[in-house]
């Protein structure tokens, strides 16, 4: 008997969205028995009502098989019991005072290849930090962030976008982030200005009509890339197998944690404060309280039409479409919210729920929105309402908290604001605030609270919008799409990954085995090697652009040759379309921050940095590195266009640039953290033996034009130590348009210090070097060099 011809439709109206027919016909049945077999119910708008009645399905399934796998998990782990891991493990955003410091057992050995990575580390290099007085709490976090005063300078970070910053080694990856020009001390209060701090916050606006106004990248041929050598793999160690522990997972049932996709930032050209394209206006076809939630479940869609929540779903849960979904970034009034001082300290701000990481995806005031049309985006309206000028409403969370009350407490002016000048951040008035209690930098949208403690001076944090996860600007193209996904994910795993017995699908594109161990950290292998490459990255192979993105940002008439890219080692992570469980073992970037971090002033004159809480083992994964994605070349106007005193906090991801043929514009992509951004942007720069090492991820994309850039321990940090990146800056570019920072990193082997012989680190003994550095440590914090 012929197959109805509906059915048949209807099937294969579902499989274009990647759902089985399987899937499909139960569902199918008791739509046609609940519709009464009525056809044009089902086929209305392309089968909506079949895709979500399946989608609904399936996340009821999910959650179910989520719990028993979570009660299976803890069951077994119950069992196995080992007991030292810490008993509490964040499971959303927890409280988290602050640890007391554990001592720190003996390190881990590294194999030190031609670098040495592994060096054990000096102490924490902040010390004469109060190592047991719990971080101030807050409880209105945006206050926290209020533009401080004084803090800009010091604690602020310098301008550093990626073109800008020439790291000599690792240009990867990474981040270099520019410097800023010797920024005022840090204690020094009123080190910027307010106006300054407007800028930046309009930063984004300039930015925007800027590119347009010139060439841009996309409007220029496509360069071709030199391939460059590939590293072959190195062979991992099979991984033994069981399921990681629950405890660390601070996965929830009631929300998608991972996979979150983009949002995108547009600005707003013809918003009312800027025709020009500089205010981001906010839009969304389904509103701001929706967009929020829309992004935290990562829709993103890129054919110009507003997602339905059909859609919403789809891309939800499938990554079908392209990923397109819209941020205001810069409307005057977005800016009163999220970017300004003004915004951030409005207490009577009853903003969205702080959702927990995923569900809150972008500023948690509901200025994300999604919109599926770029150019739509552009004529863009602001829908921030007026009164959501305050950030998110901390209160809520703070309602349970009974921390003691942070010691933070001081009033500030803002000062110097100019309005006039400002086309984006709307109006920041000049107030007086009392900050206390700093409890969460994140608000909420993190699996564990941040809190944020000074006990230095009283200077409080630049302000920027906290987000989870990256968020498109306006020209930065991620194209997410199922069917470029789906060779690569373990569509047939089920469960742990990591419990197979032969490596999956993304495993082999991982050189051929998973990076993780099952504790979810870095294997030692993998780790050294990421390591070594940043470290001593002429050891490692390099490629060359021929006409490089990153050079023709810089000067797009006499671009100069390319400078070389490292040929990184990437970790791809199981995602939506593996048939693996969210606990998958291969899961752990995208699962977000589960390690108790603490932001904190730095006594060396480094501003604010992060430290962890708690004990890290080597290979540890502490936090992405979050901001804007933008072009080069936006990046390139939005550095040029900015003050002298404006943080930047760019990263290169041209971690792929040499696989390419041709590299288009959106291609070249970057992260900028200035504006918004997460955690990670408080991480300080330390020369060669940093506590961390940043690691392409890939997760949605297949291809690597953008991926995730994470952050793993490079060794064993004890609590209270600062975490450190080595931002591969080239202090001896002069030239560079950003004046790079005075290091104050505290390694012996800082490549800011004018050393009589120049000996190369490779060629150091990486014991030498930690126990010369432990020496050299503490002199340089006790003394508070670069005060
Ligand atoms: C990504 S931010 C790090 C957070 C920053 N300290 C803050 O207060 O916001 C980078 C900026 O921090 C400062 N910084 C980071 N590492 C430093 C170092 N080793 N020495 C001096 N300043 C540093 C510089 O101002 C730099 O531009």
């Amino acid at each position: 008997m012929a197959p109805n011809p509906k059915v048949v439709s209807a099937f294969r109206a579902m499989r274009v969205l990647g759902i089985s027919e399987e899937k499909v016909k139960p569902v199918l049945k008791n739509l046609l028995k609940l519709y009464d077999k009525n056809w044009e119910l089902i086929e209305e708008e392309n089968y909506r009502a079949l895709a979500d009645a399946i989608f609904d399905q399936e996340e009821t399934q999910a959650a179910v098989q989520k719990n028993e796998r979570e009660n299976a998990a803890q069951a077994a782990m119950e069992e196995e019991a080992e007991p030292q891991e810490e008993p509490e493990r964040p499971l959303k955003r927890l409280r988290l005072r602050y640890q007391e410091g554990h001592a720190s057992p003996s390190f881990g050995n590294c194999s030190p290849r031609s670098g040495g990575n592994s060096l054990k580390q000096p102490k924490p290099e902040e010390d004469g930090l109060p190592q047991t007085s719990p971080p101030k709490q807050s409880q209105d976090i945006a206050e926290s962030f209020q533009p401080n005063v004084a803090n800009i300078g010091a604690g602020s970070p310098p301008l550093s976008p990626l073109p800008l910053v020439r790291n000599k080694g690792k240009q990867p990856v990474l981040s270099k982030p520019l410097s800023i020009p010797e920024r005022s001390e840090p204690s020094q209060p009123g080190a910027a200005s307010r106006t300054q701090l407007k800028e930046k916050g309009k930063e984004p606006l300039s930015i925007q009509t800027g590119p347009r106004d010139k060439k841009s990248f996309s409007e220029r041929s496509p360069h071709a890339v030199k391939p460059g050598i590939v590293l072959s793999p190195k062979q991992l160690v099979p991984s033994s197998i069981t399921l990681i522990e629950p405890k660390d997972e601070p996965v929830t049932d009631d929300l998608p944690q991972f996979a979150v996709p983009l949002a995108v930032i547009t600005p707003e050209p013809s918003g009312r404060e800027n025709s020009s394209g500089g205010n981001g206006s906010i839009r969304g076809a389904d509103g701001p309280g929706l967009v929020s939630s829309q992004h935290a479940n990562g829709n993103v869609r890129s054919d110009g039409v507003p997602p339905s929540s059909i859609e919403r779903r789809i891309t939800r849960q499938l990554a079908k479409a392209s990923c397109y979904s819209e941020i205001a970034s810069t409307p005057s009034r977005e800016e009163t919210i999220d970017v300004t001082p003004a915004g951030v300290l409005s207490k009577e701000s009853k903003a969205l729920d702080v959702g927990t990481r995923g569900k809150q995806f972008g500023p948690s005031n509901g200025s994300i929105s999604i919109n599926c049309a770029p150019e739509e985006a552009c004529s863009g309206v602001p829908i921030l309402p007026p009164s959501s000028n305050g950030m998110d409403d901390c209160t809520k969370k703070d309602k349970n908290y009974t921390g003691s009350t942070c010691e933070i407490d001081m009033e500030y002016e803002q000062n110097g604001l100019d309005h006039e000048n400002s086309h984006s951040l709307g109006v920041v008035q000049r107030r007086k605030m009392s900050l206390r209690d700093v409890n969460d930098i994140a608000k909420g949208q993190e699996n564990v609270v941040i809190p944020l403690v000074n006990d230095v001076n009283k200077e409080y944090p630049q302000s920027f919008q906290y987000i989870p996860q990256n968020v498109l600007f306006q020209n930065g193209y991620v194209n997410f799409s199922l069917a470029r996904i789906g060779e690569n994910c373990c569509s047939n795993c089920f469960g742990n990954c990591l419990s197979s017995p032969t490596p999956c699908a993304c495993a082999n594109e991982t050189g051929g085995d998973f990076a993780y161990t099952l504790e979810g950290s870095v294997k030692e292998d993998f780790l050294e090697e990421c390591i070594s490459m940043n470290r001593d990255p002429q050891k490692h192979c390099m490629f060359y652009c021929k006409e490089c993105p990153l050079e023709r940002s810089k000067n797009d008439d006499l671009p100069e040759p390319c400078k070389g890219h490292l040929v990184r080692k990437f970790i791809k992570e199981c995602w939506w379309k593996c048939g693996c469980s969210k606990l998958c073992g291969n899961r752990v970037v995208q699962r977000g921050i589960n390690r108790k971090l603490q932001v904190f002033m730095t006594p060396g004159g480094k501003g604010w940095g992060l430290r962890t809480l708690e004990e890290l083992p080597k290979g540890a994964f502490v936090c992405e590195y979050v901001g804007e994605i933008l072009t080069n070349a936006e990046l390139y106007e939005r550095v040029s266009q900015s003050k002298n005193e404006e943080h930047a906090y760019p990263v290169l991801l041209d971690a792929d640039w040499g696989s390419e043929v041709v590299l288009k514009d959106e291609e070249a992509l970057c992260l900028d953290a200035t504006n918004y951004g997460n955690v990670a942007r408080f991480i300080n720069h330390r020369c060669f033996d940093s506590t961390l090492v940043e690691i392409p991820v890939e997760v949605e994309t297949p291809d690597h034009h953008y991926y995730h850039l994470a952050f793993f321990t490079t060794r064993k940090v004890d609590a209270m130590e600062e975490l450190t990146w080595d931002y591969g800056i080239d202090f001896d570019d002069h030239d560079h348009p950003v004046k790079a920072f005075k290091c104050r990193c505290g390694s012996k082997y800082c490549r800011n210090i004018k050393r009589a012989s120049s000996k190369c680190l490779h060629d150091l003994d990486p014991q030498g070097i930690e126990d010369e550095h432990v020496r050299f440590m503490e002199p340089f914090t006790r003394i508070g060099l670069g005060q």
